[in-house]
Formats: structure tokens, C-alpha cells, sequence
């Protein structure tokens, strides 16, 4: 009784917060303060860093996130639901995400201020991802797709029904038979000119289009994307609207629709499939701003060959990828947030020097080293996704490709990230990491998919990666140089920690990179190897180019963030993890020693100097999740607020 009653003592003191970091944020070793225990303080002015992360549309953020606030119905969990009920309360949820659309942007929004779009999406206060995630495939897919490939005709018909949901739209670009390689997709759109119509079909079992999110149940109208054949010429993939439900839910004549079923996670999509016998649908109905059929029967474009067309096309998922790694900082901020709070509050385990405490899980070296660099990940991700949204922001297409380079990276880094920071995060909660009601476990697995939809990982760094290639033809790099002899011989914390030693680091691992790939593929193809197995063969060495670049690219964006953050001390804070992003990457991958570019004594003192860094960043580790203005305390995650008084019976 004795023993609980101190237990509870230390958490509620805990919970008050006294001082015990320096208000300047300088670095101190907290945990030989008197009392012995590591406080959950204010470390800086988290307001204004919130501020200078997320400085546009402050006005409706505010105005949103009082709506989220104030609405259960938002924040409604589906713990427990049958698949029936899961999938009722996600359109609800859906239905009320859309009302909230309308009320603060537009559609239009997506091309003409994206800015005001990511605004919007960063106010997301969900547990239901699947809410979310039937709002992008209805607006930022099916949306996206006539907004970026339809007619001025199409837009002014469609977008308005979408914004209203007069109709509900999925996208279905996926087939059973491909869904990476959707350049060859079997689903077939014939023009007959007879009647002026598309006769599409599904010519095989293959072709079914599978996993296409609402279609299941919900959506009565879909973008197809299938091979266009005009007269006996295949025109390349381009996509349709068709309707795939009549007014009474019933699928429109020629389509068949099944239901996935059961998935490990995100159970309130109901992702389906749908087989096309003979559908015919109206001429008008080929999204038509790349390409079209017109009256007299002949197929015309702006953009040839077909294969460029291909790329404008499936543009629409530029958007959604961007929205994957908006989603990717949302839920590590959550786990964070949960698992530091509820780290500062849990102790297990007596230290030799005990005044009869046993001691926070934060003040265990292995769990700072698990949980710190995450944040210092988060934060990295962040100043990516705000230099994407800069650039698609302005308006010279000249842009085009970067955009395309640039959502892929951010993508895949953050899928990748958010996936292993959620596993540490549940890891680092115990028990309680398995328990719904503490989010961690559940956003787990409904953001899994992100390293697999909107186009995989690999894939997408195989992209990143030929755009490399392909500039560095274009304009050669530098010749990589590892560092001199004497600069070798720094080992202390100061230059190893310096942004020029990380930055001139990542830009030789790139210029290698590139190289050593265009080396082998060179070596392999005047060996007699065609380009694509050649390609193939080199896969690992591709990816490794793909996640250099982009590891590089972040890097870059996040000192940029930094170095212009208005405030000092929270300026110094980030500095910290700018250099534990880096340093770590440097400790992951062995390229740094493999290829001498740094000494084995350099490897030992930055093996050293990451866990000392995360100690440092202890302290701040709170301030800088609430910065990000969304944590796992908001949604009322359990452990991250005083868990055994709300255990009591
Ligand atoms: C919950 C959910 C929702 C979805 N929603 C939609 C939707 O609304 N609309 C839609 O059109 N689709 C949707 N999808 C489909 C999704 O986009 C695809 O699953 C994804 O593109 C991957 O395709 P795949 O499943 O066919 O995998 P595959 O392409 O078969 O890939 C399987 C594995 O092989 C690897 N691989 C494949 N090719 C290569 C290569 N050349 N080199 C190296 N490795 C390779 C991949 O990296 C991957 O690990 C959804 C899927 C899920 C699970």
C-alpha cells in the first residue's frame, strides 16, 4: 500500500512538471539532478516553434482543430466493431471529413493552393485512418484525377459532385495481375465509333481491378485507367470515368464487384474488386485534358510518345504520395508523444545509488537510443515535406520532374521511417504499446500500407534513383573524395557534429553512388546484357542510390529549416537532431567505413556520440512533439496522462 502510494507520488509530481532544465535549453545532465528524477518541463517556447513548422493558414488550422476538439464523433475509435460497423462509422466519419472540406477549401485548392490543402490534411485529429484514407481516394485520387487529366468541361461537371458528394468516386488503377507495373495493365477501353463509345473489359481473370479502396461497398463512380485502342492502335493506359453503381447500389450492366475482405488493418475501407464485360460508356467519358477521341473517331495528343503520356496519367498520385508522408509525421508524432510521456512516468527497476525510487524508462540509455532518433527523423521528414509543398506551390512547371523525384523520396523515406518508428515506439510501451486504447498498436498497422500503396517503396526509390542517373548524365556530379588524412583524424564532437562534415559526408555517399551504379550498369550491358536485366541485376545497388539521394535531399532541407528558425533556443534544440539524423545514418550504413571515407576511430566516436546526443535531447523530447501540435495526450491515449489513477476500479 506503502509502495503504491509512492509510486503514485513520483508519477503525479512528474505529471506537474517542476523545472529541472535550464530555460535557455542548453544541454545538462539531468539525470544526476537532486531529486533524481527526469521531469516532463517546457523546455522552450513550443508555441512558437509550432509557429515557424507550420506558419501558413494559422486562421483555419485554429478554427479546424477547435471542430475536432469539440466533435467525438471525429475522434470516434473503432475498437472492438464488427467489419459491418467499422465500415458504417468510417463514412460517417468520411462523410463529416468531406462537410469540413467544403467549409474550408476547395478542390481547386489542390492545384491553385496546395499549401491551404497540407493545412487542412495536418489538422487530421483521427484514431480511424481508415476515415482519412476513403477521404483521399474520394478527393485527392478520384478528384485529383479529373482535376489534373479531365477537360475544362469535365472539371466544371465533376468536381462540384465530388466537393458535394453527389456521387462517391474510387480510383482503380490496380489489378490483380499488376499493381507496380500498372504500365500493363489488361483492363482494355476499345473506341467504337459506331456509337461513339468505350466498350471496356476485364479480358482475364488478371485484370480484375483489385484493392480499389470503396468500391466494395461505398462508391458508385470510378476512374478506370485501361489501355486505350483506337481502331487497331494501342494509345497507351488513360483513364475513364465509369459508373459502377446505379442509383439503388446495384452494379451499372457489365460490372461485377467483389469485396477483398478482411485485411490486417484499415478495415473501414472497403477496398473491392471490379470486372468490366462490355461496359459501354460515352465517348465523353475518357478523361481527356492529355488526350482524346473527337467526334470524327480520331485519337489526338499533346504529349508523344505514349510512354510520356503514361507519366501525366497517373500524375494524380504526385498529391497522394505527398499526403503519405504528411500522414507518416502525424502518427510517429503520436507514438512519440505516447511513449516519451508514458517513459517519463513508468520506472522499473531499482539504480545501486537509490533513495528508494526505481528508475524512469527514459533514463535508460537503450531507450533513448530507440526513441530519439525517431524524433529526430519526424522533424527531418517535416522540413522535406515543407520544401515539397513550396515547390508545387509555385507555379512554373518546369518543376515537373523534381516534383515527381521529390514526392517519391519523401514517400518512401517516411513510410519506411514511420513504420519503424511505431514498432520501437509499441516496443518501448510494453504491455501497454499493445493496447488499442493507446494508439501506438493501432496506428502500427493501419499506416503498414503506406510503404506499399500510392506505389511501393522499392519501386518508387528505383525511380528517384533513374532520375539520378539521368540528371547526372545531363550534368555531371563531382568526382567522390573521401576526407584528408587529418580530417580523418577528428574525433571530437564539434566537427563530427558540424553540418559541413554531415552534408560533405551524404554528398560524397551520393556522388559514389552514382558512379559505382552507372559503373556496373555500363559494365554489365557491354557485357550483352539487355538494359532491363542489367537494371534488374544492379536492384540493390539502385536502391541503395534511391535512399542515399533522398537521405541526402532531407538532410539538406532540414538544416535549411533550421539554420532559418527565428527562435534561438529552440533553434539550438533542432540543431541537436539535425546532427543525430545525420550520425545515424552514418552508423547504419557501413558504406562510410567500407569505403574509407571515415576512419574506424571516427566510427567508435560517433558510436559514442549518438547515445550522448539523445540523452541531450531528453529533456526536449516533449517540448518537441507538442511543437508538432499533435500527440497521443490530445487523443487521450492512457499512458501518456496519469495511467494508474485512470486504473483505478
Ligand atoms: C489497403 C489497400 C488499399 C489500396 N487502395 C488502392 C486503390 O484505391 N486503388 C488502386 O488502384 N490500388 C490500391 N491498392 C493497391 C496498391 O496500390 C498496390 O498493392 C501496390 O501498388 C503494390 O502492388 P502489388 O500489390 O501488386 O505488389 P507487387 O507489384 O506484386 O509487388 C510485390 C513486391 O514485389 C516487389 N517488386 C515488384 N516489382 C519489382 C521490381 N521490378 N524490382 C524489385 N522489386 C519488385 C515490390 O517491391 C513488392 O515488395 C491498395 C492496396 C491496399 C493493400
Amino acid at each position: 500500500m506503502e509502495s503504491a502510494k509512492r509510486r503514485i507520488n513520483h508519477i503525479t509530481q512528474n505529471l506537474i512538471g517542476v523545472n529541472d532544465v535550464s530555460s535557455d535549453g542548453s544541454n545538462q545532465d539531468t539525470s544526476s539532478q537532486s531529486s533524481g528524477v527526469l521531469e516532463i518541463t517546457k523546455t522552450f517556447d513550443t508555441d512558437s516553434l509550432n509557429r515557424y513548422l507550420f506558419p501558413y493558414n494559422r486562421d483555419m488550422r485554429k478554427k479546424l482543430l477547435e471542430v475536432w476538439r469539440s466533435e467525438p464523433l471525429l475522434t470516434q475509435p473503432t475498437f472492438g466493431l464488427s467489419l459491418k460497423e467499422e465500415r458504417e462509422l468510417s463514412v460517417i466519419q468520411f462523410k463529416r471529413l468531406l462537410s469540413l472540406a467544403k467549409e474550408n477549401i476547395s478542390i481547386w485548392d489542390i492545384m491553385n493552393d496546395p499549401k491551404k490543402v497540407a493545412a487542412f490534411t495536418q489538422c487530421y485529429r483521427l484514431k480511424n485512418i481508415a476515415t482519412s484514407t476513403l477521404f483521399g481516394v474520394h478527393y485527392s485520387l478520384f478528384g485529383s484525377s479529373i482535376l489534373f487529366l479531365g477537360s475544362d468541361e469535365q472539371r466544371n461537371y465533376y468536381l462540384p459532385k465530388v466537393e458535394n458528394l453527389d456521387l462517391m468516386g474510387c480510383f482503380a488503377l490496380t489489378e490483380l495481375g499488376h499493381g507496380s507495373n500498372v504500365q500493363a495493365i489488361e483492363t482494355i477501353a476499345e473506341y467504337d465509333h459506331s456509337k461513339e463509345e468505350f466498350v471496356l473489359n476485364s479480358p482475364t481473370i488478371t485484370s480484375q481491378k483489385y484493392f480499389i479502396g470503396g468500391a466494395a461497398k461505398n462508391a458508385n463512380f470510378s476512374v478506370v485507367f485501361a489501355q486505350l485502342k483506337v481502331g487497331e492502335k494501342m494509345e497507351g493506359v488513360h483513364a475513364f470515368i465509369v459508373k459502377i453503381r446505379d442509383d439503388s447500389g446495384r452494379p451499372t450492366t457489365g460490372v461485377k464487384i467483389g469485396d477483398c475482405g478482411h485485411k490486417m488493418a484499415l478495415n473501414g475501407v472497403d477496398n473491392g474488386r471490379l470486372m468490366f464485360n462490355n461496359v459501354r460508356i460515352p465517348r465523353e467519358s475518357l478523361l481527356s485534358r492529355y488526350g482524346g477521341v473527337n467526334k470524327a473517331g480520331i485519337y489526338s495528343s499533346p504529349i508523344n510518345p505514349a510512354i510520356k503520356r503514361f507519366a501525366h496519367n497517373i500524375g494524380a498520385l504526385v498529391f497522394g504520395r505527398y499526403i503519405v508522408s504528411l500522414g507518416s509525421v502525424s502518427f510517429s508524432s503520436v507514438a512519440l508523444g505516447v511513449s516519451l510521456r508514458y517513459a517519463f512516468s513508468r520506472k522499473q527497476f531499482f539504480g545501486d545509488d537509490s533513495n528508494a525510487q526505481e528508475k524512469q524508462l527514459i533514463t535508460y540509455a537503450t531507450h533513448q537510443k530507440r526513441l530519439i532518433p525517431h524524433l529526430a527523423n519526424t522533424y527531418a521528414v517535416h522540413f522535406g515535406n515543407e520544401y515539397f509543398i513550396h515547390l508545387l506551390a509555385e507555379k512554373d512547371k518546369k518543376n515537373d520532374k523534381e516534383i515527381h523525384i521529390v514526392a517519391s523520396a519523401l514517400k518512401s523515406y517516411a513510410s519506411w521511417a514511420t513504420r519503424d518508428c511505431l514498432q520501437d515506439a509499441r516496443e518501448c510501451c510494453g504491455g501497454q504499446g499493445f493496447l488499442s486504447e493507446n494508439l501506438i498498436g493501432i496506428f502500427k498497422s493501419e499506416t503498414e500500407i503506406y510503404t506499399t500503396f500510392e506505389g511501393d517503396n522499392v519501386l518508387l526509390y528505383q525511380q528517384v534513383a533513374k532520375f539520378i542517373l539521368s540528371e547526372a548524365r545531363r550534368k555531371p556530379v563531382p568526382e567522390f573524395t573521401v576526407q584528408s588524412d587529418s580530417q580523418k583524424k577528428q574525433c571530437d564532437r564539434k566537427y563530427l557534429t558540424s553540418f559541413e562534415f554531415l552534408t560533405t559526408a551524404m554528398n560524397n555517399r551520393l556522388y559514389q553512388n552514382i558512379a559505382y551504379v552507372t559503373d556496373k550498369l555500363t559494365e554489365a550491358i557491354g557485357n550483352g546484357k539487355s538494359v532491363m536485366d542489367a537494371w534488374n541485376d544492379s536492384g540493390n545497388i539502385i536502391l541503395r542510390l534511391g535512399i542515399a539521394y533522398s537521405e541526402k535531399f532531407i538532410l539538406d532541407k532540414f538544416i535549411n529549416g533550421v539554420v532559418n528558425c527565428p527562435d534561438s533556443t529552440a533553434q539550438s534544440v533542432m540543431t541537436l537532431l539535425v546532427s543525430l539524423y545525420g550520425l545515424n545514418i552514418i552508423e547504419k550504413d557501413n558504406w562510410f567505413l567500407r569505403y574509407n571515407y571515415i576512419s574506424t576511430d571516427q566510427s567508435e566516436a560517433i558510436y559514442q556520440l549518438i547515445p550522448e546526443l539523445c540523452k541531450e535531447i531528453v529533456p526536449h523530447s516533449v517540448s518537441l512533439v507538442d511543437a508538432l501540435g499533435f500527440d497521443g495526450n490530445e487523443l487521450g491515449a492512457t499512458i501518456s496522462g496519469d495511467w494508474i489513477e485512470k486504473n483505478k476500479y
